[in-house]
């Protein structure tokens, strides 16, 4: 989830304006969808904008004067930034510095006031009917019995404190998630050791080093069997995409949660950027089940505009509101199509549970429960390595899809989120054929 293209992009632009240029990140962004995401064109264009003002820097110079220089292979999406070899030199001094919570390097600067709108407004989806007109998510509120509802945010709440925030290089920077989060796993959930489950834990924590991950409470079980049920039926009615798992002969779900990460936002500047959840054992058309608990948030998504089309339209941000015990249901092609955050906000409102532990308890805790199915044919073992010897991870191409059928799925390296930056130039086609997966719901070509 948080080592994701768009906020590395977002944060190496503001790493490259000069000091007098004021972007808001709605600017930086906007700058990347109009350059396809190539962070140096972006730059340019917002240093260059208005021409007020004088170049200090040559970008290229700046670039080559990185420890870690980040190359482009003309073979390569230009979404994707690769890296030099992995070094041998010693770490440098800046593995001493302390993390940076993520937000700080994304906003480094007020809203620029010259700013010319390039998208359409954002929309507000207010309803489940306007979810599922104008998204791949589907919503349904009060999902759960209210006591469940309110014991599982307790449980979840009381847990949380535990939980650390997820810290991952961004290049030469430690970045920390401003949020926490923990990994479970289910109990007979998983086809596999211990050992796979470990694997993906660390997935989960950006590469990191991780106990076990956590059986899921008793609470989080009995949500775990209603939002089951309700995926499947949901699935049952939708059109399924070529790629997707197919399910087994004689299992009544396709669909099974088999593991949940949790997510605690303490407060309205608790976040998490612009991101798609990775695939790596989830696999292409994934659906991830996203509970909500507590107090109400935004959920944004935005549509990554391919290439082909971005001369004919511009991206829109929808906004949809999480109310207590919702479930947004993020079906097959949301990760390949559309970014998803929960923004910070200037305010929020307390959340009063409706089975409270103390009379007229409150919290500012939002709670977020992903209830995801790691499929069996994307099991840890089948994962390939990079030249680091680390587990990849696989991403969609987002930028150049095109059908739903052919679209393209890459393995790239991992290694640098925990390396201080450091990775390879790993960069391999998934080909579901030749790597043996399967089976999946129509023919695959890729
Ligand atoms: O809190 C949410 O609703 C979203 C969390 C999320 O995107 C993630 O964990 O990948
Ligand atoms: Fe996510």
């Amino acid at each position: 989830m948080s080592t994701d293209d768009t906020e590395m992009l977002i944060a190496l632009v503001y790493s490259l304006l000069q000091s007098n240029s004021r972007q808001s990140e709605e600017a930086v962004l906007d700058a990347l969808v109009q350059h396809n995401g190539n962070v140096e064109a972006a730059a340019q264009y917002l240093n260059n904008r208005g021409k007020k003002r004088k170049r200090t820097n040559d970008l290229t110079s700046w670039l080559g004067n990185k420890p870690n220089k980040i190359v482009k292979r003309d073979d390569e999406d230009d979404m994707t930034l690769t890296r030099k070899s992995p070094s041998t030199s010693k770490p440098s001094s800046s593995s001493k510095k302390p993390a940076v919570n993520l937000m700080t390097v994304l906003r480094q600067a007020p809203p620029s006031p010259s700013k010319k709108p390039v998208s359409p407004p954002p929309l507000l989806l207010s309803n489940p009917a306007m979810v599922e007109q104008h998204s791949p998510c589907t919503m349904h509120l009060s999902v759960l019995p209210h006591e469940l509802a309110c014991r599982l945010f307790y449980t979840m709440v009381d847990a949380s404190r535990g939980w650390g925030r997820n810290k991952w290089w961004l290049f030469d920077r430690l970045v920390e998630s401003p949020h926490r989060t923990s990994f479970f796993a289910r109990e007979n959930g998983a086809e596999g050791s211990a050992d796979a489950w470990q694997e993906a834990a660390r997935f989960w924590y950006n590469g990191r080093m991780t106990e076990p991950p956590l059986e899921f409470p008793a609470s989080m079980e009995e949500a775990c069997v209603i939002v089951e049920r309700l995926v499947n039926e949901e699935l049952r009615k939708r059109q399924r995409f070529p790629l997707e798992w197919a399910g087994q002969p004689g299992l009544e779900y396709i669909w099974r949660a088999n593991v949940a990460a949790s997510n605690c936002y303490e407060g309205a500047k608790e976040c998490v950027g612009p991101h798609s959840d990775q695939m790596t054992y989830l696999g292409p058309y994934c659906t991830i089940a996203s509970l909500s608990l507590g107090a109400r948030r935004i959920f944004s998504l935005r549509e990554v505009i391919p290439k082909q089309e971005k001369e004919t339209r511009s991206a829109q941000t929808f906004n949809i509101p999480l109310p207590h015990n919702s479930l947004t249901i993020m079906h097959a092609s949301c990760q390949e199509r559309f970014k998803h955050s929960i923004p910070p906000q200037s305010s929020m409102d307390l959340y009063r549970p409706s089975h409270p532990r103390v009379p007229n308890d409150t919290s500012n805790c939002r709670i977020n429960i992903t209830f995801r199915f790691y499929r069996p044919d994307f099991h840890p073992s089948s994962i390939p390595r990079c030249k680091c010897d680390v587990p990849t991870i696989l991403r969609p191409d987002m930028k150049n899809r095109t059908d739903g059928k052919t679209d393209k799925y890459w393995w790239t390296c991992y290694a640098g989120a925990q390396n201080e930056g450091k990775g390879c130039d790993f960069w391999n086609i998934m080909d579901m054929e030749k790597e043996g997966r399967g089976p999946v719901v129509g023919e695959t070509t890729v």
